[in-house]
């Protein structure tokens, strides 16, 4: 029989034991003379392979991170391809100088993903790599310096007598710990002296070791499960019942309908079995509050991933999912590149989040990676929200995903009244209607909550001329600068230019110079002249801006009694605000006539979202939205019939309109000091693209934002019924591209299924 102990250090995390914990395709090959080149990932932005010769003496594996010459500097790549036949001449070749790694870092299923990215989005596989890998890994020290250490005695310190240490308490105290056992580097670390562990072990009584990463033991639910509505028990049931298979299920349920408990519940049995599970979130604002209900739940390691962390923290996390000593990873976008041992479930909360898509460099969409990642890993996936994407309910109509449904909130409250407020004929206070002022000071008295919407930081949009009507604009962008009272400055929110505040017009040199519009840190102000005894809660970038200023704004508005929330979209994303009972949304007039086509999906979630932060605790909801145009078709159709609704009409329009979801499609973009050489290489590619006839085209168009930090961006539109076409025809694009001498003088990218418009 197998000792206990034998059987558990099998699935211990070491790196001599990674190839087995990593789930690893047994890839490693020793080279033999007939092997040409490697060709390995470098993170460098360049469409191109790179091939090296493998000395006879060194051995590699794919997926392990070698050292290698690349110009005058030396690069640490990965092992993507053994045995290729190179690009270049054998002469040309240069020798791979270090093989780091005995194992490989990246397990087959990760390169399998990241090659897909890579070819998905026709991004340079480098800097996919470099979005995928800890940076620490990136720098090439062995994985062994990062593991966990630990300290014992060694022979003679078993033998040492105990006299010897009377001059030294210290020395006693740490050599009499260890002689029952060894102990971890962060129990010495915090309760034994550094200086008496240094000492001892230079007199070589003690040494150090490496210990290993064991996977988690779960150990049953740390509080009680709530009873599940009957709306939950079925997406519990639906989704535990495609465990082990690849399924993507998309929950649409109205806010405050408990979708988070759906998360929780479908969690337990999958513990039971050690898999893990991977939670992605749209912001690194919501991990704390996320984290914080899931550690609750669960007797099992829950840990954090997100941008914030520092190099160490990151690699900390990598390492316990590779081991699979974390149970669940609750992370932002790139968590989706961790590379779990076993991976059971994905849930992605607010799955309609625009954030969710990176808008630079290697713009890839997480929701649509990790349903790839769920079809690598064979297991189900989860996408939760309260206003779908159209994106997920074409999947839906189109029988690529299932749809589960809650229909109503889990408090059993009725969801909040909305109701439109007619701005026009009406003398504001602050940009308030007297029905508003009315309303709010009504909830206050009774202590609660009023939450105000607008999306809008800093105190004016611009400051204008009184005597000749100039603004202050930005002179690098084509955009006003917002004027910010509290740190006297003009900001540009679009290159984040920053100067002092002018004392004088900039066309006629009059003084009078006066704020145009409102925004929050105005409303701030005013709300404190309106409502003196009732304090004023503003969330925004700048009043979260310091570290822990988040979680502590958030935590005033957990405390009961009467108070003012006002903020901007960060107020829409998933927070719980049990006092809340009214909700005025000020101005949502300037997104009613956008040209992007996404405009009234993307006004229709936010509403939604914002008015969904009203009565979700004891008391019923309102929300009232101000508006000079209350007969506009959007917002009587998400008054009247809902977010679910609005979203089958938009969807059918989009249908009729040759719009994606409907299309596939993929966005060039340029941007140079020149504007007509951003123009001439967008028409160069059209020229090319028109080859494919089926690829329908806009553009080149000037951007919405025409000029940005000194640099004019024009855009071009390529749509097409079949994906498979579309990007053979960006493939053979990219191959011309790099051909041409203007695309040396300009900046170019392609960004495929574009969300950003602007
Ligand atoms: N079955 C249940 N019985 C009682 N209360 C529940 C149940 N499920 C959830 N709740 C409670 O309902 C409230 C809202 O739940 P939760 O925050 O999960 O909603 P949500 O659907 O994620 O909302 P949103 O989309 O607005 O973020 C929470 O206080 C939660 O504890
Ligand atoms: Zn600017």
């Amino acid at each position: 029989m197998q000792p206990e102990n034998q059987k558990s250090t099998d699935f211990c995390f070491t790196w001599q034991g990674a190839r087995a914990s990593l789930n690893l395709t047994p890839d490693f090959v020793a080279m033999e003379a007939a092997v040409t080149a490697i060709r390995v990932a470098l993170p460098v932005p360049l469409r191109q392979h790179f091939d090296y010769l493998l000395p006879p003496e060194l051995e590699v594996s794919i997926g392990c991170r070698v050292r290698v010459p690349f110009g005058k500097r030396e690069l640490v790549g990965i092992v993507w391809q053994l045995a290729v036949k190179p690009d270049v001449s054998e002469q040309q070749l240069k020798p791979v100088l270090a093989v780091i790694d005995q194992t490989p870092v990246l397990p087959a299923l990760l390169r399998q993903l990241l090659s897909f990215a890579a070819d998905y989005y026709h991004h340079p596989l480098g800097e996919v790599l470099t979005a995928a890998l800890p940076a620490l890994l990136r720098e090439g020290r062995p994985l062994a310096d990062y593991l966990p250490r630990a300290y014992r005695l060694t022979d003679s310190g078993k033998a040492a007598n105990p006299q010897s240490f009377s001059r030294s308490a210290k020395q006693a105290e740490l050599w009499q710990a260890l002689t029952t056992q060894a102990l971890d580097e962060a129990t010495v670390k915090s309760h034994y002296s550094g200086s008496a562990l240094k000492q001892l072990m230079a007199k070589e009584l003690v040494e150090s070791f490496q210990t290993e990463i064991a996977p988690y033991h779960y150990q049953g639910l740390a509080e009680p499960a709530l009873q599940l509505t009957a709306d939950q028990a079925l997406a519990v049931t639906a989704v535990n019942q495609a465990q082990g298979s690849f399924r993507p299920f998309l929950l649409e349920g109205v806010t405050g309908s408990g979708k988070t408990e759906v998360y929780l519940q479908l969690i337990p049995s999958l513990l039971e079995l050690g898999q893990q599970i991977l939670v992605l979130l749209p912001e690194i604002g919501l991990t704390p509050q996320t984290l914080e209900r899931f550690s609750k739940r669960f007797r099992a390691p829950v840990l954090v991933w997100h941008s914030n962390l520092s190099d160490g923290e990151r690699l900390n996390c990598w390492l316990q999912a590779a081991s699979g000593s974390a149970a669940v990873v609750i992370g932002t976008r790139s968590a989706l590149f961790l590379p779990f041992r076993k991976l059971g479930l994905i849930i992605i909360d607010e799955e309609h989040d625009l954030s969710l898509k990176q808008q630079d460099g290697f713009r890839y969409h997480a929701r649509d990676l990790a349903i790839k990642r769920a079809a690598l890993e064979c297991c189900p996936i989860l996408l939760g929200s309260a206003t779908p994407s159209l994106e997920s309910l074409y999947n839906c109509q189109q029988g690529r995903f299932t749809k589960l449904t809650l229909t109503a909130r889990a408090s059993g409250q009725a969801m909040p009244q909305l109701e439109l407020v007619d701005l026009k004929q009406q003398v504001l206070q602050y940009g308030l209607a007297a029905q508003s002022i009315q309303q709010m000071q009504q909830q206050l008295k009774l202590g609660k909550q009023v939450m105000l919407f607008l999306n809008r930081r800093g105190f004016a949009p611009a400051l204008s001329c009184q005597d000749c009507g100039w603004l202050t604009e930005c002179q690098r962008c084509s955009a006003f600068t917002t004027y910010h009272k509290h740190s006297r400055q003009l900001v540009c929110h679009h290159c984040g230019a920053t100067r002092a505040v002018p004392r004088q017009c900039g066309g006629c040199g009059s003084t009078r110079l006066a704020p145009v519009g409102q925004g929050t840190e105005q409303l701030e102000e005013h709300l404190s002249v309106l409502f003196p005894e009732v304090p004023v809660t503003r969330l925004d970038r700048d009043s979260t801006r310091r570290k822990g200023a988040f979680a502590s704004l958030l935590a005033e508005i957990q405390q009961p009694g009467p108070r003012l929330i006002l903020g901007t979209q960060m107020l829409a994303k998933g927070h719980h605000f049990p006092f809340v009972t009214l909700v005025v949304i000020v101005d949502v007039d300037g997104a009613l006539y956008s040209a992007d086509f996404r405009a009234p999906e993307q006004l229709g979630q936010l509403l939604t979202q914002v008015a969904g932060r009203a009565g979700r605790g004891h008391d019923k909801g309102k929300v009232l939205l101000q508006t000079q145009h209350p007969e506009h078709a959007l917002l009587q159709d998400i008054m009247l019939n809902g977010y679910a609704a609005f979203a089958r009409s938009a969807l059918l329009e989009r249908q009729q309109t040759l719009l994606p979801p409907c299309q596939y499609m993929a966005l060039f973009r340029a941007e140079a000091h020149q504007s007509e050489l951003c123009q001439q290489w967008l028409q160069q590619v059209a020229s090319y693209c028109q080859q494919q006839p089926q690829v329908q085209q806009l553009g080149p168009l000037l951007s919405p934002l025409e000029r940005r930090a000194g640099k004019y961006r024009w855009q071009l539109h390529l749509y097409a019924a079949q994906r498979p076409l579309l990007h053979q025809l960006l493939s053979q694009v990219l191959a011309e591209v790099s051909q041409w001498p203007l695309s040396r003088k300009i900046k170019w990218q392609l960004d495929v299924d574009a969300l950003d418009l602007s």
